[in-house]
């Protein structure tokens, strides 16, 4: 909807059968300049610019299939996770199955409704090829869509993916009662968490605090439009949550508890998370748990 503003558009997905109003975006009209119902093979051959907007752990099955129809193709990944199998971000499965393909990530503070409606939008656009990145930027951006530029990949979606698992953290404070000062305490040492982690991963630590670490983690902290936050909430409140609804940070949690044992890097409140989302934890004891560690320097 909103790259429309800027020329025409083709959506494809398996089902958009819904014709011109997406359930999932109620209120919102596809503008005349999105086509859809095409024909995926069609549709990428025509096209120089892909984006791709799969949940992270759905992505590599999708490129199982489709990657021979991206090759050679700007591709610009919006996932904000890491593989569980592959202990990896969108862009290294995308590079892998796509070898010629200029790859990006577009990340950062944006709920799809807020983008839809048109409200103002400040993102992260990441590719490692500087002309690529600088093309797709005003390609992308639009006079409500400011995308910034950098070719800091592995910073901008690792700061995507972990923030989603902090955001569940900060679900599980609020929605167990317990308060807003803690819910700043678990803001700020996953903020510690995540940088450690993405720098030890090759990251650099002033992307993690711009939009697509520090900002997304803001949002996704703060909004119950955050299926993460909600998903959190749920288990702090011990209440029900729709299985259906992609929690990216769930498995993510679990990635990131793999990859910390591989490096040997402490990473409390994702493992706490993990333990959490899988049941094998309670909220109280992982309360205890985290207060009881032992006291250190900030
Ligand atoms: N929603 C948001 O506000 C934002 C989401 N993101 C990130 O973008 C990614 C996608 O999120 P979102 O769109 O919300 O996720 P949803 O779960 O809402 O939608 C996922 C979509 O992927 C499609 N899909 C899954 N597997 C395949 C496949 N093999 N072939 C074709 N289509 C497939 C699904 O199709 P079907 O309906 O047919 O199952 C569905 O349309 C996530 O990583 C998320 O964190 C980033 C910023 C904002
Ligand atoms: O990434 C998002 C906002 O930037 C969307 O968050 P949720 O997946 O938690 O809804």
């Amino acid at each position: 909807v909103a790259l429309s503003a800027n020329g025409p558009v083709t959506l494809w997905g398996r089902d958009v059968g819904w014709g011109r109003i997406n359930p999932r975006l109620p209120g919102v009209a596809l503008p005349e300049a999105v086509r859809t119902g095409a024909d995926l093979r069609a549709a990428a051959a025509a096209a120089d610019t892909i984006l791709l907007a799969l949940p992270a752990q759905l992505l590599a099955g999708f490129l199982a299939d489709h990657a021979a129809l991206l090759d050679g193709k700007r591709l610009v990944s919006t996932a904000k996770g890491i593989d569980l199998t592959r202990l990896t971000g969108a862009s290294a499965l995308l590079g892998e199955a796509c070898p010629s393909a200029a790859v990006a990530v577009l990340t950062g503070p944006s709920f799809a409704a807020d983008i839809a409606r048109g409200l103002p939008t400040a993102l992260t656009l990441a590719c490692a090829r500087p002309d690529a990145g600088l093309a797709l930027q005003h390609a992308l951006s639009t006079p409500v869509l400011r995308l910034y530029r950098t070719t800091d990949v592995t910073g901008a979606e690792l700061g995507g993916a972990l923030k989603n698992v902090i955001a569940i953290a900060a679900g599980v404070v609020i929605g167990a009662g317990l308060g807003d000062s803690a819910r700043a305490a678990i803001i700020t040492r996953g903020f510690a968490e995540m940088t450690r982690l993405a720098v030890r991963l090759g990251a650099r630590p002033e992307t993690l605090a711009g939009l697509s670490g520090l900002g997304d983690l803001t949002l996704t902290c703060t909004s119950p439009q955050s299926r993460n936050f909600r998903f959190g909430r749920a288990l702090g409140a011990a209440e029900d949550f729709d299985a259906a609804t992609t929690v990216e940070g769930a498995a993510t949690a679990r990635a990131v508890a793999a990859l910390s044992g591989r490096l040997g890097e402490d990473m409390p409140v994702a493992a706490m998370v993990a333990r959490l989302a899988d049941g094998g934890v309670s909220v109280e004891k992982a309360v205890e748990k985290l207060m009881s560690r032992p006291l250190k320097e900030e």
